[in-house]
This record gives C-alpha cells, sequence and structure tokens, in this order.
C-alpha cells in the first residue's frame, strides 16, 4: 500500500526522470555547452505533457515543501484518493434451456472477441472453444482465435485437463490475454484453449466455455497453475467479492466490486467459508440439520444428503425415487412445498432462503409431461452436497474472497 510521503517522492522522482527521458531535457550542466558569457548556461524548460494538474496534490506538494503538516481536510481528501480502488465490473447472466445454465458475454483479445461463458464458482479454469478444437467438436459454438488478437501470448509449455462431476471433460493449451467482464478489465490472463472437449460440451451450442469462479487452488493449468479472473481482478477492485443474482427463466446479473442494494431485500447474512477443497465451502441447517455444502453457479440442481432429500419428497404424494430416471420423480401436477435453509445461524438467527415450490418443480422426465424430475436430488452418488443455480436463483449472493464468507439474501 503506497503511502502519501512515499507517493511524493515517488511523483518527485517520477517527474525528474521523465525530464531526463523527454529528448532535448538534461537535468543538471550539460557537459561540453558554452556561451560568449564565462560560467553560464541555457536550460530548455520543457512541460511536462503527462503531468495531471491536481490542486489537492498541488496543495499538498507545498506544504510537503515548507515542512508543514497537512491541514485535516487536505489529509482527508488526499486518503480518500489513495484508499479508493476503482475498478467494477457487471455482466448479465442468461439462462439457457429452463435454467439449465447460465450464459454471460466475455470479451477476450484485442480486438476483442465476444464469447458466451458459463460462469461457474464450482470450478477454477477459464476455458474457451477455440481455432485449436477439432472442427468435429465444434457445433455452432463461437471459438477464440488467438492468432487475430495481438495481445494473446501463448503460456509456452502450458497445458490443462479438467474432468467435472456430471462426466464432461476438456483440455487443452494456455494463452494470457486480455479479458474484460462488465467493463472490468484483466489484462495477461490465462485463456485456455481446448484442443478437446467431451460431447456434451460439444452438443451446447450456445455455451463457449466456462468461466472459473472459485479458488485458484484448483485451477488445472500445468506446470504452472493459474489465477481465476476473480483473483486477478480482486486486488484492483473497490470490495474484494463479486455477487451472483441468477434468475427463474430471466436475465440475471454477476457483479464485481461492489454490492448493489437495489438487488435484494432486506439484511444479507453472511456465513464463514471454507475453501480448503477450493470450493466456496459453507454450512446451512436444513431443518434443525446442519449441511455442509458449496454454492455452485455451474450445477443445476441442489444435491443434498439422503435424509433431507427423502424428508421433503414425503410430503409430495406420488413422489419417488426412479432408477430408470436416477432421481426423485412425481406427478407434474404436484404443488411442491417451498424447501428453506437457514444461513449464518449463530446466535443472531443467520437468515432464512425460501426456494420455491416451483423451482423444484424442475422440468418433465418425458414429452408426455406426466411426471416430472425434482430439482432437490440425493448428493449420495456424489460426496458432496451441492448448492446449486435451483437455490441460488433464490436468493441474492454475495461471494466474499477478501473475507472468505458468503453473504444470503432474499430478493
Ligand atoms: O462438476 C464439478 C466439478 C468442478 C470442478 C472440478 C475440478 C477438478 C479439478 C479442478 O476442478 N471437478 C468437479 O467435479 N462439480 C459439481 C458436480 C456436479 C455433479 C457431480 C459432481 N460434481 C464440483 C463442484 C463440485
Amino acid at each position: 500500500m503506497q503511502t502519501f510521503g512515499t507517493f511524493l517522492v515517488s511523483l518527485v522522482a517520477a517527474s525528474s526522470a521523465l525530464a531526463a527521458s523527454i529528448p532535448g531535457t538534461r537535468i543538471g550542466t550539460p557537459a561540453g555547452t558554452t556561451s560568449q558569457r564565462t560560467n553560464s548556461v541555457s536550460i530548455p524548460a520543457i512541460r511536462n505533457p503527462n503531468f495531471r494538474a491536481h490542486g489537492p496534490l498541488a496543495q499538498a506538494k507545498a506544504h510537503r515543501k515548507f515542512g508543514k503538516p497537512l491541514p485535516a481536510d487536505l489529509e482527508r481528501v488526499l486518503s480518500k484518493i489513495w484508499s479508493s480502488k476503482r475498478d467494477s465490473g457487471s455482466v448479465t447472466a442468461s439462462p439457457r434451456q429452463q435454467d439449465t445454465e447460465y450464459l454471460c458475454p466475455v470479451q477476450i483479445g484485442s480486438p476483442a472477441q465476444t464469447l458466451p461463458l458459463d460462469f461457474d464458482t464450482g470450478s477454477s479454469d477459464l476455458w474457451v472453444f477455440s481455432t485449436d478444437t477439432p472442427r468435429s467438436e465444434v457445433n455452432g459454438q463461437t471459438v477464440y482465435d488467438a492468432s487475430s488478437s495481438s495481445s494473446a501470448k501463448r503460456l509456452s509449455g502450458a497445458t490443462w485437463k479438467i474432468s467435472y462431476g456430471d462426466g464432461s471433460s476438456s483440455s487443452g493449451i494456455v494463452y494470457l490475454d486480455t479479458v474484460t467482464v462488465g467493463g472490468l478489465t484483466v489484462s495477461r490472463q490465462a485463456v485456455e484453449a481446448a484442443k478437446q472437449v467431451s460431447s456434451s460440451f460439444s452438443r451446447d451450442t450456445s455455451s463457449s466455455g466456462l468461466l472459473g469462479l472459485a479458488f485458484s487452488s484448483i485451477n488445472t493449468v500445468s506446470p504452472n497453475q493459474q489465477k481465476t479472473f476473480f483473483d486477478n481482478a480482486m486486488p484492483h477492485l473497490d470490495a474484494p467479492l463479486f455477487t451472483a443474482d441468477l434468475k427463474h427463466n430471466a436475465d440475471g446479473r454477476y457483479n464485481f466490486g461492489y454490492i448493489d442494494k437495489s438487488a435484494y431485500t432486506g439484511s444479507i447474512s453472511y456465513t464463514p467459508v471454507d475453501n480448503s477443497q477450493g470450493f466456496w465451502g459453507f454450512t446451512a441447517t436444513v431443518d434443525g440439520t446442519d449441511v455442509t455444502g458449496i454454492a455452485d453457479t455451474g450445477t443445476t440442481l441442489i444435491y443434498l444428503p439422503d435424509s433431507i432429500v427423502t424428508s421433503y419428497y414425503s410430503q409430495v404424494s406420488g413422489a419417488r425415487y426412479d432408477s430408470s430416471n436416477a432421481g426423485y420423480i412425481f406427478p407434474c401436477g404436484s404443488s411442491m412445498p417451498d424447501f428453506s435453509f437457514n444461513v449464518g445461524g449463530g446466535g443472531g438467527g443467520g437468515g432464512t432462503v425460501t426456494v420455491p415450490g416451483s423451482y423444484v418443480n424442475f422440468a418433465p422426465t418425458d414429452q408426455t409431461g406426466q411426471t416430472c424430475f425434482g430439482g432437490l436430488q440425493s448428493d449420495s452418488s456424489i460426496g458432496i452436497s451441492i448448492f446449486g443455480d435451483i437455490a441460488l436463483k433464490a436468493a441474492f449472493v454475495v461471494f466474499d474472497g477478501g473475507n472468505k464468507q458468503l453473504g444470503w439474501a432474499a430478493k
């Protein structure tokens, strides 16, 4: 963190260094220059084209020059200049195929190439379909072409490979390039170009890749692990956080660096994050039972322990576990109970997130529309509880990387 004193010193040093770099400007007596009068020289005084006039800074410089303390109001003005960072970003998250995934436009390279990416708080690789992806695996997706970006630099020798819990996978090579999300720019961001994608990615024609927002500790680039977009941006943000405001069948929004007070109701309940597995891990309480899981925008459904799931569906007549669908199904006409969980329970009672029953009626199992598949399923085959989009779209969620906490609010 630069103190004001060092700032002034660096300002003076810079201006003299700068003067030295402007052609025709010299510091000190130029060697070998003589004139008619003995021992006199003429020095050009070049205006510094990069100097930005700034009243308070000029005031401070004068006070410093004569060793005078800065008046309180001047101190306040200057500390504000130096304490407030200036970056933030805001991007629309558009739902695809009945909220199965949410895609956000991301600018990569110079000139900018805009790709729709799936923002995934459950993984930490920014990977894209690219001109390196076999034509047979590209099915209408917009691809990244590093060769037409003047700011792209191949990260020599680097490779990546990731496999997701749903059985999908991708792998490839790495470039560093400029990436902008909602007006927030990171230069030299690792952009992982796919040389192979599995069939479920090839079939998903609307998504050009993923932008990982979990912790950089699980980024798969080798031999030198790379940072996520958020990790690279965090030091420049007004606040070290991003928020997810996903919606049912409507555009939502990711904001970086600030909390939009108009986006939620009531107060935000915070709970500590356990990032030991690289995820946004937290503990919620469901019907008095503590559940430790992760907040994962990249997973569509909610996956919780059997006991909670069976208890929920016991309220719905005709609901049952169906092995051919590998999940709980029920008559589509059922009116589903709301599903609530408490966050930040502690002494203050924390806050309750209520997932409307209509969100749990996720989708028909077939064209007949007779039976429907539940948005709440068992985590027994996964090994980790996941609060996916069905839960996240019922709340305004603060992913606070600076304080390693998750904030949940109603909306
Ligand atoms: O898909 C993943 C997932 C994401 C990232 C990684 C990974 C490996 C190496 C770096 O990241 N591995 C995953 O498996 N889900 C969600 C999920 C959904 C369904 C079943 C299992 N899991 C991780 C967040 C929990």
